[in-house]
């Protein structure tokens, strides 16, 4: 048996902690503070935070193949330049939507950014709903729109195979499947893997293990778990010591660690004063398996 041990390894109380990339290169891990408005990375080296701050809500941070990064940022996709600390606009989604902001992305095994949109928050998970969008940025920076009505567009991961997408829309506690088409960056054929239970709470960012098992933070729920995408069955439970935990991924060496953003928005002062690494970043080792490297964005 494995014994999975868990540590906050970054306790700058982020607003908002999401979309944990590694960086492979860099051997550190990245991840956004959306409404922190800080694209972040923490070296395990130095076991030090390095942020830049930006002009609003970051919601995803992504590698580029050209080296640097790709982010979302309001409802804008754009390149960040970390050593000169340069933000650009590649291009800008819902312009009729002034009150929505990206939230999670991710890119596919062929390069694209897939990343959704939804209306900013009024309190955690109170918004305007049906406002969000998902999106594909290509390779040549143009922009297809797959389909409208999401409440809170959130974790997006591919099969192992890449002919099934994994995408969940917050509020319908549901993690869905679509067939993919790796050839087109086309989706179809929509439907329910996973139904969440009520203790597991809301459904938020989630990554793809290589035995084709995805794990999914569970917001509000305090945990991650691991679903069989086949049998539709929960595998595993990680409880974390703080309930608002946003996103996963795996990193560290050939990744076999996990880490697991979280958040402290919306947490009054006792809350936060018997969760004190809320905002944290998490590691957790001895899951006894492993995770699929990030792909980076060919354009
Ligand atoms: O991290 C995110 O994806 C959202 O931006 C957060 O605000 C929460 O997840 C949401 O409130 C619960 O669904
Ligand atoms: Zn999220």
């Amino acid at each position: 048996m494995s014994s999975v041990k868990i540590e906050c390894v970054a306790n700058e109380g982020c607003r908002i902690g999401e979309s944990p990339v590694w960086d492979e290169k860099e051997s550190a891990l990245l991840y956004v503070d959306i409404t922190g408005r800080k694209v972040c990375r923490w070296s395990p080296a130095t076991t030090r935070v390095q942020a830049i701050s930006v002009d609003a809500p970051v919601s995803s941070v992504a590698l580029r193949k050209s080296g640097d990064y790709v982010i979302t940022l309001g409802t804008r996709f754009a390149a960040l330049k970390w050593k000169e600390q340069l933000v650009t606009t590649i291009t800008q989604v819902d312009k009729d939507k002034p009150n929505n902001r990206f939230n999670d992305g991710k890119v596919d095994p062929a390069g694209r950014y897939f990343a959704g949109t939804m209306a900013e928050e009024i309190q955690p998970a109170v918004l305007e709903r049906h406002q969000g969008s998902l999106y594909t940025l290509f390779s040549d920076l143009s922009v297809v729109k797959h389909f409208d009505q999401v409440d809170i567009s959130n974790g997006l991961d591919w099969s192992l195979d890449h002919k099934t997408f994994f995408y969940i829309d917050s509020l319908s506690y549901s993690v869905d499947a679509f067939d993919y088409d790796l050839q087109t960056g086309k989706i179809g054929n929509r439907r329910s893997i996973y139904k969440l239970e009520k203790e597991e709470s809301i459904p938020d960012g989630m990554c793809i293990d290589t035995e084709g098992k995805l794990w999914v933070a569970c917001y509000n729920g305090g945990r991650v778990i691991r679903l069989d995408p086949e049998t539709g069955k929960r595998l595993q439970t990680v409880k974390l010591p703080v309930d608002k935990t946003t996103s996963c991924c795996f990193g560290g060496k050939d990744y076999s660690e996990m880490y697991v953003t979280s958040a402290s928005d919306g947490m009054d002062k006792e809350w936060l004063s018997r969760q004190p690494q809320a905002g944290g970043i998490f590691k957790i080792t001895g899951l006894g398996v492993k995770g699929v490297p990030p792909y980076p964005f060919a354009g």
